[in-house]
C-alpha cells in the first residue's frame, strides 16, 4: 500500500530546506549590507529615500536608509535589526555594523562551500569576537570628562561626512556644551547622560552658524491671543492636559428653544459654565498654561484679560518636556489643581524665528533641559543637520560615561584584524578557519573608506598593515589625502564603544542567519513570499 502523504503545513506555506534557505538567507543579508556600503566614512555618498507620499530623505546614516528602506525579507531584516540595535546602544556606527555584518556572511560562505558546518563557523566567530573586545581594550585610549578638546573632536567624527563639514567646529561645540550641561553624576561620581535631556527643534532659514543653544525648552508654537503677554517674567506655568472648553455631549442632543428669552437664557448659562472653568484655571495663579488640547475662544478673552499667557494643542513631548524642566505636574482634572503642581520658570518668551514664533522657556527649576535650536538654508538641511547632531549628541554621551576611546579611519579593524589571525594560529581545528576569516572581515571597514574615497583600497590596505606590524597602532586612513597616518593626530577618535557594539551584533546577527537551515513561511497576508528566492524583492530594493 503507498504510503499517504502527511501535510503538516497550511496549504500555500512555503518551505525552504537546508542549504537552500541559508543561501537565499545570506544572500538577502549581504545584499541589505551592500545597499549601505557606500556610505561608510567622511567621503561616502548619500542615498535619496523617497516613501509612498512622495517625502523625500536624502541621508548617508545607516540606520535612517535601512528604516526608510522598508525590508520585508527575513534573512536581510537581521541585517536591519544589527542598525537598529547599533542605533539604540551607541547612536553612531550604524553603517560599520551592518557592513561587517555582510562581510562575516561572505566570509562564511566560503567555509560553508568548503564543507565547514555552520556550527562550527558559529562558534569560530563568537571566540573571535571575545577575543577582539578584549584587544580593543588594549588599543583603548582614556578620556576625561574635562577633556572638552577631545569631547569636540569626538562629535566632529561622528558628524564628519554628514554634509555639515564646513560648520563642524560650531556644531560639535554646541552638542559638547549641551551635554555638558545634562550629566548626571552619582556619589561614586559614575556619570549617566539622559539623551531626552537634550531637545533639538529645527527651524529652516537664517544659517548654520546661527543654530543656539537654550537652556530651557523650546516650543514650535505661538500663544492664543496676541493680546496675551509676549514675555512673562517669574512664570508661574501650569501643564493642562484637558481642554478649556466646555464638554460635548456624546450623543446627538436637541434642545428646544422657543423664544428668544430662552436662546439669551441659554447662552448665558453656557458662558457661566465656561466663566467656571476659566475661573479655576485663573484662581491657580499661574499666568503661563500650557494646554494639550483646545481653548475655546470665549476662554481666550478671558484669559487674556487676565493677563495669561496661554497655548492650545501643546503636543505630548513637549508638555513631558515642560514638565521636566519647570517641575510642574500635568492636569488631567481641573478640579484638582494645586498650587503646587504649577512649575516655574525665569522666563517664558515668544519670539520671532524667521517668520514664525516659536516659545522659549527659559530660566527653569531644573536646570538640566537643554535645547538646541538647529537652523539652516533649507528643510533637507536641517533635517540633515538634526540626524548629525543627534549623532553627535549620543556620541559625546557615550564617551562621557565610558570614557573610553578609540582612533577611527580604520585603524583599530587593521589593529584587530592582524591580532586576531596570530590567535587564530594559536587555536586548533577547524574553528581556526573561522577565526581567521572573522579577522579579514575585519578589514572591509578600512578597505570600504578607502574604495569610498576613490583610493586603491589594496595599497592602502597593505600600507595599514604594514605600519601596524611596526607598531604603529594608531594609523589609519587620512580618506582626504590618500595617505596612512596618524589618526589621533588627525583628530578622528570615536567611543569604544561604537566598535565593540558593532563587533557583537554583526557577529551575533552573522551566526543567527547561519544557523538557519529552514524557512516555513505561511502565505497568510498576502505579502510575497519570503524566504523563497530573493532574486525578486532584492532587486525591486536595489
Ligand atoms: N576624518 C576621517 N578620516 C578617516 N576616517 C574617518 C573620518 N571620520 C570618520 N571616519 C571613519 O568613518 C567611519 C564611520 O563612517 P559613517 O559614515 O559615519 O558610518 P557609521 O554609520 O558606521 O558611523 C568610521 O570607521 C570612522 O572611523
Ligand atoms: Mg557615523
Amino acid at each position: 500500500m503507498a504510503a499517504q502523504p502527511i501535510f503538516i503545513l497550511r496549504e500555500g506555506s512555503k518551505r525552504t530546506h537546508g542549504s537552500d534557505a541559508q543561501h537565499n538567507n545570506i544572500m538577502a543579508a549581504k545584499a541589505v549590507a551592500e545597499a549601505v556600503r557606500t556610505t561608510l566614512g567622511p567621503k561616502g555618498m548619500d542615498k535619496m529615500l523617497v516613501d509612498a507620499m512622495g517625502d523625500v530623505v536624502i541621508t548617508n546614516d545607516g540606520a535612517t536608509i535601512l528604516k526608510e528602506m522598508d525590508i520585508e525579507h527575513p534573512g536581510a531584516k537581521m541585517i536591519v535589526e544589527v542598525a537598529k540595535t547599533q542605533d539604540a546602544e551607541v547612536g553612531d556606527g550604524t553603517t560599520t555594523a551592518a557592513v561587517l555584518a555582510g562581510e562575516l556572511l561572505t566570509k562564511a560562505e566560503d567555509l560553508l562551500e568548503s564543507g565547514v558546518h555552520p556550527t562550527v563557523i558559529a562558534s569560530g566567530y563568537r571566540l573571535a569576537a571575545i577575543q577582539a573586545v578584549k584587544i580593543l581594550d588594549t588599543i583603548t585610549i582614556s578620556a576625561s570628562p574635562e577633556d572638552t578638546e577631545t569631547l569636540e573632536k569626538i562629535a566632529g567624527t561622528a558628524i564628519t561626512g554628514k554634509g555639515a563639514e564646513s560648520h563642524k567646529a560650531h556644531l560639535s561645540n554646541l552638542a559638547v556644551r549641551a551635554i555638558k550641561s545634562i550629566v548626571e553624576k552619582d556619589e561614586n561620581g559614575k556619570i549617566t547622560v539622559d539623551i531626552e535631556d537634550v531637545k533639538t527643534e529645527k527651524r529652516p532659514g537664517g544659517s548654520i552658524k546661527d543654530s543656539e543653544i537654550v537652556e530651557g525648552v523650546i516650543v514650535d508654537k505661538e500663544r492664543v491671543h496676541t493680546g496675551m503677554p509676549e514675555v512673562v517674567k517669574d512664570a508661574k506655568v501650569l501643564l493642562l492636559s484637558v481642554p478649556i472648553e466646555l464638554k460635548k455631549t456624546e450623543t446627538k442632543a436637541e434642545i428646544k428653544i422657543t423664544t428668544p428669552d430662552q436662546m439669551q437664557l441659554f447662552l448665558d448659562q453656557e458662558e457661566a459654565m465656561l466663566r467656571e472653568i476659566v475661573d479655576k484655571v485663573i484662581d491657580t495663579g499661574a499666568n503661563v498654561v500650557f494646554c494639550q488640547k483646545g481653548i475655546d475662544d470665549l476662554a481666550q478673552y478671558y484669559l487674556t484679560k487676565a493677563g495669561i499667557f496661554a497655548m492650545r494643542r501643546v503636543k505630548k513631548s513637549d508638555m513631558d518636556k515642560l514638565s521636566r524642566a519647570t517641575g510642574g505636574r500635568i492636569i488631567t482634572n481641573l478640579d484638582e489643581i494645586d498650587e503646587s503642581d504649577l512649575g516655574y520658570a525665569g522666563m517664558v518668551e515668544e519670539k520671532d524665528v524667521t517668520g514664525s514664533r516659536m516659545t522659549f522657556v527659559t530660566g527653569c527649576k531644573d536646570s538640566k533641559t537643554t535645547s538646541i535650536l538647529l537652523r539652516g538654508g533649507t528643510e533637507h538641511v536641517v533635517d540633515g543637520l538634526e540626524r548629525a547632531l543627534e549623532d553627535a549628541l549620543r556620541v559625546v554621551g557615550v564617551a562621557l560615561e565610558d570614557q573610553k576611546i578609540v582612533v577611527g579611519g580604520g585603524s583599530p579593524e587593521i589593529e584587530l584584524s592582524l591580532r586576531l589571525k596570530e590567535y587564530a594560529a594559536t587555536l586548533k581545528g577547524r574553528e581556526q578557519l573561522a577565526v581567521t576569516k572573522f579577522a579579514e572581515s575585519l578589514e572591509v571597514i578600512p578597505q570600504t573608506l578607502a574604495e569610498n574615497a576613490g583610493l586603491d583600497p589594496i595599497d592602502m590596505l597593505v600600507e595599514m598593515r604594514s605600519q601596524h606590524e611596526k607598531g604603529n597602532k594608531r594609523a589609519g586612513l587620512n580618506v582626504y589625502k590618500g595617505k596612512i597616518e596618524d589618526m589621533f593626530e588627525n583628530n578622528v577618535v570615536e567611543p569604544l564603544r561604537i566598535k565593540t557594539q558593532a563587533i557583537n551584533a554583526a557577529t551575533e546577527a552573522a551566526i543567527m542567519v547561519l544557523r538557519i537551515d529552514d524557512v516555513i513561511a505561511s502565505t497568510g497576508g498576502g505579502r510575497a513570499a519570503p524566504g523563497g528566492m530573493p532574486g525578486g524583492d532584492m532587486e525591486d530594493m536595489m
